[in-house]
């Protein structure tokens, strides 16, 4: 029997610019890449489509500008969706497209269901309080007012991502690269979400130092069977993490499966050079 999907994303849309008579008409629209060369709006997502399933980790794959960002934001509503549904399995939102939700619901998501790891600990983290402070205020954004229990939570969190407890009340900005991407990593499950997304989030990391962000990963998907979403413009990572991977191209997914198959087999002729150049 197949499970239901933990995250369902399906024609989703994000196009920046109003649009023009010609871009606007599926019929007539001619696009150079991803813009339109008439009224210049960027169709950055074009009908995405996937269902990510408990305890799998999907890869996005594409180069830059290809959309995988701006496909994150959307699902993380950081950014609006132009169009198209997305749907969690959960009690109180079943079969109810989250986009069109409050924004009160959405956060609830957020806070409640979703993790997110950014690809500049900047974006995720707040430099200026100490590393227990920053996972404190996402469990508290999830309804948790019991202090004992945050700290004793936060310092399991933090042993989890390899920081020593006594550092617990230091700043992540006096932090190496590699500490605040797991400060982060900790701080995302935080809440314990069934649904992680992971941006680029080895991008200019030393290589030694993304080896061990990448393990950390993997072995938090055994350990705790969460659901991720990993963008990456490398394929060596999404090859490390990843079960599924969709190839995206021009804000379109062109090819989409396991990620061995992928890499075994690549269909597209972009995905082709994509494995070629991790001979
Ligand atoms: N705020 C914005 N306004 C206009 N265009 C945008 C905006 N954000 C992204 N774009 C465009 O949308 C397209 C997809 O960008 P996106 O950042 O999602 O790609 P990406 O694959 O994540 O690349 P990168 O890794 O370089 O960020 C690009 O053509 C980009 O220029």
């Amino acid at each position: 029997m197949f499970e239901n999907p933990t995250l369902s994303i399906q024609n989703l849309n994000k196009q920046f610019g109003p649009g023009c008579d010609l871009c606007m008409n599926p019929e007539t629209r001619v696009l150079n890449q991803n813009y339109c060369p008439e009224c210049g709006t960027v169709y950055a997502c074009q009908d995405i489509s996937f269902d990510l399933f408990p305890g799998e980790i999907l890869g996005v794959v594409g180069e830059s500008g290809s959309g995988k960002s701006s496909l994150m934001k959307c699902m993380y509503f950081d950014s609006d969706v132009t169009s198209g549904e997305m749907y969690v399995d959960h009690k109180d939102f079943q079969g109810q497209n989250l986009v069109d939700l409050s924004a009160q619901q959405k956060r609830y998501i957020r806070n409640h269901h979703y993790g997110m790891v950014y690809q500049n600990p900047a974006n995720g983290l707040k430099m200026d309080f100490s590393s227990i402070g920053n996972i404190a205020e996402k469990q508290i954004a999830a309804g948790n007012r019991n202090v004992n229990q945050m700290e004793s939570t936060g310092k399991r969190l933090l042993e989890t991502v390899h920081i020593p407890t006594f550092r617990m009340k230091e700043e992540p900005k006096f932090f190496s690269g590699g500490m605040q991407q797991r400060v982060q990593i900790a701080k995302a499950l935080s809440n314990n979400p069934p649904v992680l997304f992971l941006d680029e989030v080895t991008t200019g990391l030393d290589l030694s130092v993304q080896a061990d962000v990448l393990d950390l990963i993997k072995n938090i998907q055994l350990e705790f069977g969460i659901s991720m979403v990993v963008v990456s413009h490398d394929l060596a990572v999404i090859r490390m993490l990843a079960d599924r991977t969709i190839v995206m191209l021009n804000g379109k997914i062109i090819e989409q499966g396991l990620t061995d198959q992928i890499l075994e087999d690549p269909f597209h002729a972009y995905t082709q050079q994509l494995v070629y150049s991790l001979l």
